[in-house]
């Protein structure tokens, strides 16, 4: 995988991304989806806990493939907590719309990447994740005018693709902070774990509250 680590890119901010509903199916493109609600009745499943639980299988990949990273070092499943503050400072309201300002989106080149959310209602709509497929025409750098916005429930995760280029993750608040409790494989080396792409001044992601 090319590495595109910290480059920057101006980008006209007048672009607004408006932020869909997350699903299963609408983020199928970047991932997969912790939704049980949605999931429970088509997933493969069987009983579990003596009878007390449904499990539904193999909903979403643990992948790890650092050993095609270029300092061949493997990288280790770690689980991560996230403390997430809203970003205040990039997001601007008018009326019931939100305007976010995106000006990162990052990606994990040789492993997925899975956020849980701890602590939220299950219907209550606590954070927004924001995808761009790759620009293979363009030196393997996001397209973020392909870019895409999902606002996601209490009951809801993300696992990023491998190698799916995302925003840093936004908690909507209101409220102090979001946990969420993160699963990736590590290999301490900078642009092997995490590759950014800077926006100036960034692109609007916009949703109504
Ligand atoms: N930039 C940043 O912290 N990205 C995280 O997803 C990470 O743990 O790499």
């Amino acid at each position: 995988m090319v590495v595109v680590d910290k480059v920057k890119v101006t980008v006209d901010s007048a672009r607004v991304i408006e932020a869909e509903m997350l699903t299963p199916k609408s983020f199928a493109t970047f991932g997969s989806v912790f939704s049980a609600d949605e999931q429970i009745q088509d997933a493969e499943k069987t009983s579990a806990n003596q009878g007390t639980a449904t499990k539904l299988l193999k909903v979403a990949p643990v992948i790890n493939n650092s050993e095609q990273a270029p300092s061949g070092r493997m990288a280790t499943a770690n689980w991560n907590i996230f403390r997430s503050y809203p970003p205040n400072h990039l997001m601007t309201k008018d009326g019931d719309t939100v305007s976010y300002l995106a000006r990162v989106l990052e990606r994990h080149p040789y492993t997925t990447q899975t956020f849980i959310p701890m602590g939220l209602d299950a219907h209550q709509i606590g954070f927004l994740v924001i995808c761009a497929p790759n620009d293979t025409a363009h030196g393997n750098l996001p397209d973020y005018r392909r870019a895409r916005a999902f606002l996601c429930r209490g009951d809801q995760s993300v696992t990023y693709g491998v190698g799916t280029w995302h925003a840093p993750m936004v908690a909507l608040g209101p409220g102090y902070h979001l946990d969420f409790a993160v699963l990736v494989h590590e290999n301490g080396v900078p642009n092997e774990d995490c590759e950014e792409v800077l926006y100036e001044p960034g692109f609007h992601v916009s949703y109504v509250v």
